[in-house]
């Protein structure tokens, strides 16, 4: 019965009020199911996802202004030159893309080697979100555009 579901396994067994049926509450994920699971709590919620980026502003950026230099003016062009260098360094492995985005992302998540945590659908920009969502876990994604600037993104969970 429900009694046997492990207590390390990460699952609350609740029962439903409106029918007295048994349900399972993921504990890490706040997902609830009505099967019986048959092992662990997935410890992240399938309809997000982890990644980390390196963004390069431009003149035309929303905020043409950065942690690395007060006033950017060069051009859209000259941003993405940046950018493809960068790409270029680490799919040879010249560089890591944390060393990189440490040094030269223009978002405040620099300090954290690009890292942007878990998110989903509807909370980052819609050509990010879009490129986010259609990478696998250890893919990087080739230059994107937002209103912020050109990205080039990686997927780590
Ligand atoms: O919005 C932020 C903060 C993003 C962030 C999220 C989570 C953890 C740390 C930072 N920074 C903007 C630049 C920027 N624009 C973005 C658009 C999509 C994803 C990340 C972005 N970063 C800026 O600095 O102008």
């Amino acid at each position: 019965m429900a009694d046997d579901i492990p207590s390390d396994w990460g699952w609350d067994v609740r029962t439903s009020r409106s029918t007295g049926q048994t349900y399972y509450l993921n504990k890490y994920t706040n997902e609830s199911q009505w099967e019986k699971p048959n092992g662990p709590a997935e410890r992240q919620a399938q309809d997000q996802v982890q990644c980390s980026h390196l963004l390069v502003k431009h003149r035309d950026s929303r905020r043409p202004s950065s942690w690395r230099e007060e006033k950017i003016t060069k051009s859209k062009e000259e941003a993405m030159d940046e950018l493809l260098e960068f790409r270029k360094t680490i799919v040879a492995k010249e560089k890591t893309f944390d060393e990189l985005a440490s040094e030269f992302s223009d978002c405040s998540s620099a300090k954290r080697g690009g890292d942007l945590g878990l998110f989903g659908r509807g909370q980052m920009q819609k050509p990010f979100e879009d490129a986010a969502f259609a990478l696998k876990v250890g893919e990087l994604s080739e230059p994107v555009s937002t209103d912020s600037g050109v990205h080039i993104i990686l997927r780590t969970k």
